[in-house]
């Protein structure tokens, strides 16, 4: 059977990327409007409530407008925006840390920076080796496209910096997904920075062991990340023989690397995710969600 999905902002930098990863597919009709009507509520109500599902590509004001347009009960949604992701009815989209995506009917889609943040930290509140109470930070550096249309025609028409930090507030919109998903009961200090660079993404955490179960060690929190996503495709735990690690390493793709890194006297540990803020940070993500939700094998049409 076909399923038909909307696409709902399928200009923008993600819902391009959507577009780009459906094309092709049989057992899909993707529906999006012409330019002339893509804001237009009503022709967007209509395809919204035609559609099996809607993955909506669009700031968080006009993805809740979007799903106040639904009034038929067959519609699902997949929003990519972050009005949802810790709304009461909504499933977290990150079906490896077991959330079941594929009976939901309504989906948000994890954060760029949460995705790389709940990989490491989740299994390790999950296993007991971190408690809910650690006070964690985490500090993660983004391509520019994860700013949408608008921070890439900023760093492409010259007003660009090699790296920048923002959210110098400490009130970023990811903060409370963070908290929420990892199961911890403080909120992580989170340092976003943009790089000079069109996609990518590098998320660290740094862990003193004092914080951790005692007797922690660089293996153990390896293995409990590697028994965590054994059976998730997209997902790689490093064996931790890496020197560097780049922005790059991901990007491009659906996949996200985690490493687990260790001081020689075991007191300090270091956790990396490297991703594409496209790819296992939104669309790849979207992607992934509506596949499971449809019946679909799992991996069409990821990038990995
Ligand atoms: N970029 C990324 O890496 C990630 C993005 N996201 C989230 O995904 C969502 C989309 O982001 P992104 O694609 O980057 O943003 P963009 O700004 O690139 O695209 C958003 C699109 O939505 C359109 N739009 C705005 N308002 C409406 C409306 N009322 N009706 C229909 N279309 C509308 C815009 O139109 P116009 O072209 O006219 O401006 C634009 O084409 C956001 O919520 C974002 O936070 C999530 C994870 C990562
Ligand atoms: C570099 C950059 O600006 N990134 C965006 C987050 C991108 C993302 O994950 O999007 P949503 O959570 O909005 O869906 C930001 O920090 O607001």
């Amino acid at each position: 059977m076909t399923a038909t999905v909307f696409i709902d902002g399928a200009v923008g930098t993600t819902g391009l990327e959507i577009r780009e990863r459906l094309a092709g597919r049989r057992d899909l009709s993707v529906v999006t409007l012409p330019e002339e009507q893509r804001k237009d509520a009503d022709a967007r109500r209509e395809a919204i409530n035609a559609a099996d599902v809607v993955i909506l590509c669009l700031p968080d004001d006009a993805a809740r407008e979007a799903v106040a347009l639904i009034d038929n009960p067959r519609t699902r949604v997949i929003d990519a925006s972050s009005a949802h992701r810790v709304a009461e009815g909504w499933t977290y989209g990150f079906p490896e840390l077991g959330f079941d995506v594929a009976v939901a009917t309504r989906v948000t889609n994890p954060g760029c920076y949460p995705t790389g943040f709940l990989a490491l930290v989740e299994p390790l509140v999950r296993a007991g080796l971190l408690p809910a109470d650690a006070a964690l930070a985490v500090h993660g550096t983004s391509g520019y496209s994860g700013g949408g249309k608008g921070m890439i025609a900023e760093f492409e028409g010259g007003n660009s910096s090699a790296h920048r930090a923002y959210a110098l507030g400490l009130g970023h919109k990811h903060v409370p997904e963070m908290t929420q998903h990892a199961g911890l009961s403080v909120a992580p200090i989170f340092m976003p920075s943009v790089a000079n660079i069109h996609r990518g993404m590098v998320i660290e955490v740094p862990i003193h062991a004092a914080q951790l179960a005692p007797g922690t060690t660089a293996d153990q929190l390896r293995a409990t990340l590697a028994e965590t996503f054994a059976n998730a495709p997209l997902v790689r735990v490093a064996n931790e023989d890496a020197k560097l690690i780049r922005i790059e390493d991901d990007a491009a793709t659906d996949r996200m690397t985690l490493h687990v890194f260790g001081s020689p006297g075991g007191d300090q540990f270091r956790l990396v995710a490297t991703l594409d803020n496209l790819g296992k940070g939104a669309s790849g993500a979207a992607v992934q969600n509506l596949n499971l939700m449809i019946g679909a094998d799992p991996m069409t049409g990821l990038v990995t």
